[in-house]
């Protein structure tokens, strides 16, 4: 399966194209709204999110509620778009009117620099189009598509909120449907209240003071088998694949599977999962430090995967920056923004774990329709049951 998105930020909309999702999945327009409704809220979000109201259209590949195994089309209007027609339009404009509204100050930690540099545009609002997180719509629309996949095969994702800034979410051994219940609310997903308005204060100062923060989101997904993805192959390992995926969401700077960065101060028999065997459900593991992974493939323990968020780049009181027409100094350009969006990223890198998974799956199992997917997979799963 693969999908590529399109559509700039205040453009007319965002496209995602799914290719390889095979016939007969129920897939309707609301299965993917449920998902898009959660990334566009959570604490912290600007003024932007009051203004659309992320609803898709169904353009292709699905029929009476199901997939044809064509590709997918899911369009999805920037109601914004309608106060930026102007400026976003695909007429030419007076050069004059052109030049006055340019972004010619570039925000350090967004694309603004590197990108007008590479492409050589003059006007940095051609590269910060494309660069904003909106784009993480047309990926959750992929992702949520995903899911139903996942969903059919008895998989489930969840992720959720594990820190804002320098407030922790307490670790708890929460059951999978605890879990999603707590990643299907649409505000700062944590456990306790107080941890919540804990973290809800963070964001009002930090949004006071004219700056921002960022955070740590965790995905776990219940209910994957042992050996999907590969050791044969460097890129065909499923952990670095999440990685990627991980890593490719705006502002996310790290990732790390089980305990993670810990291990490098963890000895191997505080480190590994000793494995165990019952004559019900087969193979298993006594912990899951390792997050689920050994050789680029799932032991069977739940997925669990952390991201780091860096702190939103455009601030109220800006960094110093440079103006790229006069190379004279000056403090960077303020776009209107959130001031903190860890709490829809939870949603977003959900979706993106959710996409990867389910890409592995259909590529193991070829199939042009899900009986035959599911088939092939819970004949894999018994024969793993008894396996040696
Ligand atoms: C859900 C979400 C919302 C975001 N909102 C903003 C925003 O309002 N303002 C902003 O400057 N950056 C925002 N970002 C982060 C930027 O898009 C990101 O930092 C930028 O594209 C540069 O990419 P990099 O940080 O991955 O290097 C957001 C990111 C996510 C995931
Ligand atoms: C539009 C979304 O997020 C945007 C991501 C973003 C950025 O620079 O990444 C900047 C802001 O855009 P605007 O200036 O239009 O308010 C956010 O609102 C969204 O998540 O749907």
């Amino acid at each position: 399966m693969r999908y590529l998105t399109a559509g700039e930020s205040h453009g007319k909309q965002l496209t995602t194209i799914i290719e390889g999702v095979p016939a007969h999945l129920p897939l309707l327009s609301e299965d993917v709204n449920a998902s898009l409704l959660r990334r566009q809220g959570g604490y912290g979000r600007g003024r932007r999110m009051k203004i659309e109201k992320d609803l898709i259209s169904i353009l292709s590949g699905v029929r009476h509620g199901y997939t044809l195994g064509s590709p997918i089309t899911l369009a999805l209007t920037n109601d914004d778009f309608k106060h930026w027609e102007d400026i976003m339009g695909e007429e030419p404009v007076d050069p004059d009117t052109h030049i006055r509204r340019q972004v010619t100050k570039p925000r350090p930690g967004h694309a603004d620099l590197n990108g007008g540099m590479k492409y050589n545009h003059h006007d940095l609002r051609n590269v910060l189009e494309r660069s904003s997180a909106r784009e993480t719509a047309a990926r959750v629309a992929a992702g949520s598509v995903a899911k139903k996949i996942l969903s059919e095969l008895g998989i489930t994702v969840a992720g959720y909120v594990r820190q804002i800034y320098d407030v922790e979410a307490r670790e708890l051994d929460l059951t999978i449907d605890e879990k999603i219940a707590r990643a299907s609310q649409s505000d700062v997903k944590t456990i306790d209240p107080e941890q919540e308005e804990a973290m809800k204060r963070v964001i009002d100062e930090a949004k006071q003071d004219g700056d921002s923060i960022g955070g740590v989101v965790e995905v776990t997904v219940d209910g994957v088998p042992p050996g999907l993805g590969s050791y044969v192959q460097y890129d065909r390992k499923l952990d670095s694949q999440i990685a990627g995926a991980v890593v490719s969401i705006n502002a996310f700077k790290g990732v790390e599977f089980g305990i993670g960065f810990e291990a490098a101060h963890t000895r191997g028999s505080q480190t590994h999962d000793e494995i165990g065997y019952e004559d019900d459900g087969g193979y298993y593991r006594k912990t899951n430090r390792l997050g689920g992974f050994e050789g680029g493939m799932t032991t069977g323990m739940p997925i669990v995967v952390k991201g780091v968020m860096k702190p939103i780049p455009t601030l109220y009181k800006p960094l110093e920056s440079v103006d790229i027409h006069s190379k004279e100094p000056f403090q960077a350009s303020i776009e209107r923004s959130d001031s903190c969006a860890v709490p829809a990223a939870s949603v977003v890198m959900e979706h993106v774990v959710a996409w990867e998974v389910a890409a592995a799956i259909v590529d193991q199992f070829p199939s042009d329709y899900m009986d035959q997917l599911k088939t092939a997979f819970d004949d894999y799963r018994e024969r793993l049951r008894t396996f040696g």
